[in-house]
């Protein structure tokens, strides 16, 4: 019997291969079988730590500059035999690296996620899988832009600022200074939303105001915004600032669609492909996935849903287990799901639940009861 396990982190407690493991260790308690298990996330928190852990990698801290100027101390994954980086921009550029009484985007810029880039490429990375969101800017990406050599110039010929008050002042863009690395990499994009750059439903409108937009600084980004978005066409020709996920990480994902010809994807799907899971799923007799809460609700978390979806597309079993699940379970049998168990032994407070080892202990002791049915 062959078994893939392809769980998602339990958050604050277990990482995606830590609770694959455990899990591992029960199927082999009650039987003697092949196990695989894969590293599994949904582009958000946790992809880096799975795609590091899964695949051997290292984690790489670069000092670059953050969303308000103050030097940070950014992570990213590091794969060298795969010359892949994979970097999460909130790193850099994410809303908790801003002080609450500086938040205004028009001073902020996604400059030091550039500036990670480069490192990267430096190092010998041509593949990035870069999570886009929960930033704390509003510039289209001009900050990284401008970190990786493009020049934004006003109307007298001279480059602008790199922050999203600059943004309306451009007139034109020069490429001669563009690091010569940069044609040589491949970008692949998990966003978190699929709004565009603008309008309503855009960057501005939509996540502006959790970043500190008012309705004053607001109109100014969005015509910054609408500005850069015509520039960009001028110069490329082409037009994305009405594609799904320009709008994220404001604007950032316009920005990567535009000038670094990126690859948009939802998140689990870009993770799902990039671990292989499906070969090992058309090869399995029975998969496990699962995470922290399983909640059919809000449906449940997007990577183990990913992993159900790979399964049923060949007709395989799947099982889901969770640090707790709802009641509405139902919901996700008729999604497909053949079975959704708690970890849960005994009554518990969430923090004794979340311990590590207990976490640990309560995944394999239920895979293994689970196991012994199926063998
Ligand atoms: O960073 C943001 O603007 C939101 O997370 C949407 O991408």
């Amino acid at each position: 019997m062959r078994v893939v396990v392809a769980m998602d982190s339990f958050k604050g407690s277990l990482t995606s291969l830590e609770a694959g493991n455990a899990v591992k260790k029960g199927i082999l308690q009650a039987a003697s079988c092949e196990v695989v298990v894969k590293a599994l996330a949904d582009g958000g928190e946790g992809t880096t730590e799975a795609f590091v852990e899964g695949y051997g990698g290292e984690i790489i801290t670069v000092t670059v500059e953050g969303p308000y100027g103050r030097a940070v101390e950014a992570t990213y994954g590091w794969l060298k035999d795969k010359q892949m980086a994979i970097m999460e921009m909130a790193s850099s550029s994410g809303i908790m690296l801003a002080k609450k009484s500086e938040m205004n985007p028009l001073k902020a810029s996604t400059f030091g996620f550039g500036e990670m880039i480069l490192d990267a490429a430096g190092r010998g990375a041509r593949t990035f899988l870069l999570g886009i969101g929960g930033s704390a800017t509003n510039d289209g990406g001009l900050g990284m832009l401008t970190a990786l050599g493009y020049e934004f110039l006003d109307e007298k010929g001279v480059p602008v600022d790199k922050t999203g008050e600059s943004l309306g002042k451009i007139r034109s863009v020069s490429f001669e200074k563009v690091h010569p690395l940069i044609s040589q990499c491949t970008f692949q994009v998990a966003c978190d939303v699929n709004n565009p750059l603008l309008g309503e439903r855009g960057a501005t409108a939509v996540y502006g105001p959790q970043k500190g937009v008012t309705a004053e600084t607001g109109k100014v980004l969005e015509e910054g915004l609408l500005n850069f978005s015509k520039v960009t066409r001028d110069a490329l020709h082409r037009d994305h600032s009405a594609s799904s996920g320009a709008g994220a990480a404001g604007g950032l994902g316009f920005a990567l669609l535009s000038y670094l010809n990126a690859e948009l994807k939802e998140g689990v799907k870009l993770v799902l492909e990039a671990v292989k899971l499906e070969e090992d799923v058309k090869h399995a007799d029975i998969i496990f996935t699962g995470e922290g809460r399983i909640d059919a609700q809000s449906s449940m978390g997007k990577a183990p849903m990913g992993v159900m979806e790979l399964a049923k597309r060949h007709n395989k079993r799947v099982i889901a287990l969770g640090g707790s699940v709802t009641k509405d379970i139902a919901k996700l049998n008729e999604l497909g799901m053949d079975a959704c168990f708690s970890i849960l032994s005994e009554v518990v407070t969430l923090e004794e639940a979340m311990n590590r080892e207990t976490a640990e202990r309560n995944l394999q002791q239920t895979a293994s009861q689970i196991m012994r049915l199926l063998v």
